[in-house]
């Protein structure tokens, strides 16, 4: 039987010998490469790690640190840290590129290369008070670089870490300043100690307005969602009684000495500027001024920037970044609102009075919402 199979075997045999041959021989050819892979991962770890100690491009992390916000986000900035310091090391894999990626680094330092950054200034509120209309005007000044739509980091997202915050941040420039505005911070409870735990530098921006006003544009923008909505009178008012329901959202978020209140536990009052929604609309570039001026920088945004377009009753853009010809904000800034019954509106006066007094002696300004 097994003479018999001997032509069979030798046709296995001799395939397999060759085959075993031709991997022996790919191995010997290809053990350096092996070497330097197993090089590459016990040498990266220390690299990494001195690296990181000289690589003053990481400052700006550095300084977050003691920030982190839970194990995750700690594990994720390790790694983060690990891709950004691997640009350095000079292992074979990455020699033939160590020249220019030390110069991709050296640019980074030096702020040349633009890379994503934690804003420094919030604008934080409140919801309805102009604050579309300040970020785009603000836009137009080459040092400010701000996130396109409300990351509500602060309130809904903050789970997902500095890191996820981070990447909802345009590329900026060391010389440029990033920002983001979502109104609803102003008046989330846990938002100011989250604030400040990631920077207790952090500049802080509110736009305020009649809080009556307010609570009517905020009543119109929910009524142009939805059919059916009862009255504003019938909302603001406790069974059609003369007694505010304080519980009404819109109602609540007007009460700016409390929101106020709660954020000067955690900054102090120089951190804060305060922008006047009225005079915003009246007199855009000075209160821009005032905000240029607050975040340092210089004043380039001036009256060459605004015309004031009769037909929406609101100043707009001659130009901007995004569009190069006039243009107003959309069509749901500056809506029309429904009308109101004079003394429900007086009711709401004499409700937010002594609030308002409260908020202008923390503030040191009077807004004349009387
Ligand atoms: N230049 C310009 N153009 C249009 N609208 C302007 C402008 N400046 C201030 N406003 C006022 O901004 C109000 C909307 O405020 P916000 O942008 O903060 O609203 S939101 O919270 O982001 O929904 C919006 O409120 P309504 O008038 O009730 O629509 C405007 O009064």
């Amino acid at each position: 039987m097994e003479l018999r199979k001997g032509p069979w075997s030798k046709k296995i045999l001799v395939p397999v010998c060759f085959l075993i041959i031709l991997i022996w021989i790919f191995l010997i050819d290809n053990s350096l490469l092996l070497n330097n892979l197993s090089g590459k991962a016990t040498l990266q770890k220390p690299r990494n790690f001195v690296s990181f100690a000289h690589n003053t491009n990481l400052d700006r992390l550095t300084i977050r640190e003691p920030s982190l916000t839970n194990d995750a986000e700690l594990k994720r900035a390790k790694v983060s840290r690990l891709q950004v310091v691997s640009l350095w090391t000079g292992n074979n894999s990455v020699k033939g590129n160590a020249g220019s990626l030390r110069k991709y680094q050296i640019f980074r330092q030096q702020g040349l290369m633009p890379s994503k950054q934690l804003p420094t200034a919030l604008i934080i509120g409140v919801k309805k008070g102009g604050t579309r209309a300040l970020l785009e005007f603000l836009r137009l000044h080459p040092a400010i670089r701000a996130a396109g739509s409300e990351v509500h980091f602060f309130d809904h997202h903050y789970i997902k870490g500095f890191h996820w915050y981070r990447h909802r941040m345009p590329p900026t420039l060391s010389t440029q300043i990033t920002m983001e505005k979502t109104p609803s911070y102003f008046v989330t409870s846990e938002v100011p100690r989250r604030v400040q735990r990631m920077n207790p530098a952090m500049k802080l921006i509110l736009v305020v307005r009649d809080p009556v006003t307010r609570a009517i544009s905020d009543y119109t923008q929910v009524k142009s969602k939805r059919t059916n909505m009862p009255k504003f009178e019938d909302l603001a008012f406790l069974n059609g009684s003369k007694i505010v329901d304080t519980t009404w959202v819109p109602l609540k978020i007007g009460v700016y000495a409390r929101h106020l209140e709660r954020w000067l536990q955690y900054f102090p009052l120089s951190q804060f500027l305060f922008v006047s929604g009225e005079r915003l609309i009246v007199d855009p570039v000075a209160e821009i001024t005032r905000v240029q001026d607050f975040l340092g920088l210089k004043r380039v945004i001036c009256e060459k920037h605004f015309y004031f377009n009769a037909t929406k009753g609101f100043p707009c853009l001659l130009k901007s970044e995004e569009r190069p010809t006039p243009h107003c904000l959309g069509k749901n800034k500056g809506r029309s609102h429904p009308y109101i019954d004079p003394v429900a509106i007086q009711r709401l006066r004499d409700f937010y009075r002594p609030f308002n007094q409260r908020f202008y002696q923390l503030t040191g300004m009077d807004f004349g919402w009387s």
